[in-house]
């Protein structure tokens, strides 16, 4: 079974507006609402690939209903903790570039986050578990550091993806998969990340530091992979780009589905990147035709 968990998740509130100006009344158009925060988005897409799983995390408030009936109407398993404060509201405006506002997410009481610690330890050996997104400021930046030894102690196999300080602290830790972008891994070395090569160079230091498969996307430019024994690159398929917002969730989730199915590093990588593209020329997450339609198009090369 695969497990995600989502600390902060967020109704993601996508609007477009024509040649937006700031400090003056915009006026939007084409509104949209969809279930978000990564791991919800992680679990939404292997959903959808055929993958059975389950959703772990905190809701509250209208915002924290929302999500929980539209995870329910796509038959995705899910067992939040209920908080008092409202999930928060995330904002994506779409005008001649996308700008994102994100929110710091409510306060999670220690009662709550040991109510979630006690699901995490309760997940079976060989099982898969996900933490993906921003943590919320009344949580320690190490906490993913502690469920990280929570699953090494228990055989889970542990995926992370997020940024800043959460990330800083969760190098060293033993991880199945990690996957940052080339931005979140420039911030972490403290350089800027240029090329595939720069890419692989610095993903083999995340992998020399605990971490068995590392993903390094790169937006519109494809995405690099670093294993134990091999390293890729690959091109992202051209097309027409409608919301890039969860593009790298579905990459960790279409590298979950076909990983577990092959254990095939070169084909989950194939599949991870399909997967991205997939939901970068949809409005909502991809789809599996979505991602078939496109993966022959992701030609995978090794790099020495
Ligand atoms: N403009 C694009 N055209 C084609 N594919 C894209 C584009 N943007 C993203 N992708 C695909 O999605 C993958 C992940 O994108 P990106 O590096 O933007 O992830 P991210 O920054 O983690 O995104 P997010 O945090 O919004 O989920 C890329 O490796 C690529 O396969
Ligand atoms: O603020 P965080 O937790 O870093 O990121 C949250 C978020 O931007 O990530 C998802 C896309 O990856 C969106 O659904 C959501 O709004």
């Amino acid at each position: 079974m695969i497990y995600t968990c989502t600390l902060n998740p967020s109704v993601d509130y996508i609007l477009h507006v024509d040649e937006f100006q700031t400090g003056e009344l915009n006026r939007g158009y084409q509104p949209s609402y969809y279930p978000g925060g990564k791991g919800i988005n992680v679990s939404r897409v292997l959903r959808r690939l055929g993958v059975d799983n389950t959703a772990l995390g905190f809701l509250g408030g209208f915002t924290g209903t929302y999500i929980d009936e539209k995870l329910s109407s796509e038959n995705i398993a899910h067992s939040f903790i209920s908080i008092s404060g409202d999930t928060r509201i995330n904002l994506k405006l779409k005008s001649s570039v996308e700008t994102e506002v994100n929110g710091p997410g409510p306060i999670i009481s220690e009662a709550e986050l040991d109510e979630l610690l006690s699901q995490i330890k309760a997940i079976n050996a060989g099982d898969y578990l996900v933490a993906s997104g921003s943590i919320p400021t009344t949580v320690p930046t190490d906490f993913y550091s502690m469920l990280a030894s929570i699953c090494e102690q228990n055989n889970v196999h542990f995926i992370v993806d997020t940024s800043s300080q959460a990330l800083k602290e969760i190098i060293g830790s033993k991880l199945f998969l990690i996957k940052p972008n080339h931005h979140e891994l420039g911030e972490l070395f403290e350089t800027t990340i240029r090329s595939y090569e720069d890419a692989v160079h610095f993903g083999k230091k995340l992998q020399r530091k605990g971490a068995i498969h590392v993903i390094i996307s790169m937006g519109g430019d494809g995405a690099v992979y670093v294993g134990e024994h091999e390293s890729y690159y690959a091109k992202a398929p051209t097309g027409q780009v409608k919301n890039t917002v969860g593009a790298g969730d579905s990459m960790v989730s279409g590298f979950l589905s076909a990983y577990t199915k092959s254990a095939n590093p070169k084909k989950a990588f194939q599949y991870a990147i399909a997967s991205g593209s997939a939901t970068a020329f949809s409005d909502d997450l991809c789809t599996k035709d979505d991602v078939k339609k496109i993966l022959d198009q992701v030609l995978v090369t090794s790099i020495d």
